[in-house]
């Protein structure tokens, strides 16, 4: 099937079929654009994606009063083109179709976020990062090209060639100047495994030199640290290779294994370094079955052995029923009680970072992701002043220790700091920032540049509008 299907895509007999369907596809996005026109432009737009499916915490107030407009139903990959190693895809395309249709053909993307229900619309319009982006940067870093189309209903392309000053101005934008319906992005071959090697640390001050040290190495495919305690740390450092070590594979994807985090874990206690291999698949959504270590506040038991082997296939809870089926105190709870951010601070600054999490939340684990911020692609983000292009997520998610923790304090004081040190922070998340903060930390001239130029004023609000805490619950 494989090989058909390969040879299907090489005569190009697929590809030329799909591109018609996905010019139908845009069709009607067109057409509810032309719509919108023609009663008088009544409100604003957003995407017609229901909140709850969003890969965050919260649903967009915004969804309520603004048109809808259905880019959601575009889901299908389109084409490869194998000698141009890109791939071109609807906005609905899920990473985990994405990691579907791609791995077996031998290919995949160079930076392929970890959880499966992220799109390829949501990554675009927004942000995304994985354990490769210490070498490839973020989401938009490998994207070739890509598909839009307008307030007016004119359908626009871009890259770094064509229009690039509208490419450059899509990534971080939130679909605040115009709907997203096709992306070229870049693919890289695949191999079957990743040789993890697991490093544990036990001194801050050490173990975070040790690990700014690995991060500077491209070699790597991967790299990200899991953070345990003020002391406790585990690097890992991942490379793709063809062939496992005998008796060394651990697919840890598989329903009844352990929850990644914890098995990570288990190196702090036997306090030496390990190496295992992992399948590729399993790899890239190692975070998916607990959430990262979210689960584990929802299902208290989600990794007993006998909750693994008996229902582990069914793991875990799609976030979209999660947030469907949560009242009006769960929320709530959520948002007084539990922190999910991700902070990206320029990597001479971790140390001090880390710190400030300590005092203002005090959760752990965290993860640390590192990045780069090449100066050349800055658009919405700027690039740090002294050069410095390697940043480092933070995700920070869980409940705080901190016993006085109020988000209107602890998360405005961490916001003031990641500004202070010309970080950003990713919007998915809750964001309290004023509408002056907020353009301090994201560099707006260009993307007003953009909006004036395409008409957008009138058709789509402004980013703050829609990532600030009033337009969410
Ligand atoms: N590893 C990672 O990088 C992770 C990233 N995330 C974050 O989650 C988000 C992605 O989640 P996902 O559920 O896929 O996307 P979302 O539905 O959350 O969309 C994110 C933003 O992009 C806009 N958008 C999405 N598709 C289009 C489109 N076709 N045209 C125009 N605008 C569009 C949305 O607008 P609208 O509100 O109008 O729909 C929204 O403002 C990103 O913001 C990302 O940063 C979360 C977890 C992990
Ligand atoms: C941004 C990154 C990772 C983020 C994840 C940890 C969070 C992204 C979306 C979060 C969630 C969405 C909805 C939920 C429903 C609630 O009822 C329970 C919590 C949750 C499952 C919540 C949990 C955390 C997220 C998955 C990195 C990788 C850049």
């Amino acid at each position: 099937m494989h090989i058909r299907a390969k040879l299907a895509i090489m005569s190009g007999a697929i590809n030329e079929k799909s591109r018609a369907q996905h010019a139908a596809r845009v069709a009607t996005v067109q057409k509810a654009l032309r719509e919108w026109n023609d009663e008088g432009r009544k409100t604003k737009l957003c995407t017609a994606r229901p909140g709850w499916l969003a890969m965050s915490l919260r649903t967009g107030r915004y969804k309520k009063t603004m048109t809808g407009i259905p880019t959601h139903k575009l889901g299908n990959v389109i084409s490869i083109n194998e000698e141009k190693r890109t791939v071109f895809v609807e906005p609905n395309v899920t990473m985990g179709q994405i990691t579907a249709t791609l791995m077996p053909l031998g290919w995949t993307l160079p930076v392929l976020p970890e959880l499966d229900d992220l799109t390829v619309g949501g990554l675009v319009c927004g942000v995304g990062i994985e354990s490769s982006s210490h070498k490839h940067g973020l989401f938009q870093h490998c994207c070739k090209g890509f598909e839009l189309v307008l307030a007016s209903g004119e359908v626009v392309s871009c890259s770094a060639d064509n229009n690039p000053e509208l490419f450059k101005a899509v990534p971080w934008s939130h679909g605040t100047l115009g709907f997203l319906v096709g992306a070229e992005l870049d693919i890289v071959p695949a191999k079957p495994y990743v040789r993890l090697e697991y490093v544990p640390l036990f001194d801050r001050k050490t173990a975070v030199e040790t690990c700014l040290e690995s991060y500077k190495n491209t070699d790597l495919d991967f790299i990200e640290t899991l953070i345990y305690s003020r002391d406790e740390m585990v690097l890992m450092k991942g490379a793709m290779v063809d062939k496992p070590e005998p008796g060394k594979v651990n697919a840890i994807g598989t329903w009844y294994k352990p929850w990644f985090f914890t098995h990570v874990r288990s190196y702090l206690e036997k306090k030496k370094p390990g190496v295992e291999y992992i399948p590729l698949r399993d790899y890239y959504h190692r975070h998916t079955k607990s959430l990262f270590w979210e689960l584990q506040d929802i299902i208290t038991f989600g990794n007993d052995l006998w909750f693994r082997v008996l229902f582990g296939w069914m793991m875990p809870p799609n976030h979209s029923i999660l947030k469907r089926t949560q009242t009006e105190e769960l929320r709530k709870l959520y948002e007084d009680h539990h922190v999910v951010q991700d902070m990206l601070v320029p990597g001479s600054k971790l140390q001090e970072c880390l710190d400030v999490q300590d005092r203002e939340f005090g959760c752990y684990p965290l993860w640390l992701c590192p990045m780069r911020i090449f100066p050349e692609d800055a658009g919405f983000i700027k690039p740090a002043k002294n050069g410095e292009e390697m940043f480092i997520d933070l995700g920070i998610y869980g409940n705080p220790s901190n016993k006085d923790f109020k988000p209107q304090v602890n998360l405005r004081n961490v916001e003031n700091y990641v500004r202070s040190v010309e970080g950003f922070q990713m919007l998915y998340a809750d964001m309290l920032q004023s509408r002056e903060e907020f353009e301090e930390m994201f560099d707006h001239k260009l993307y007003r540049k953009m909006r004036k130029e395409l008409g957008c004023e009138g058709a789509f609000p402004e980013v703050y509008d829609k990532v600030c805490k009033a337009a969410r619950w």
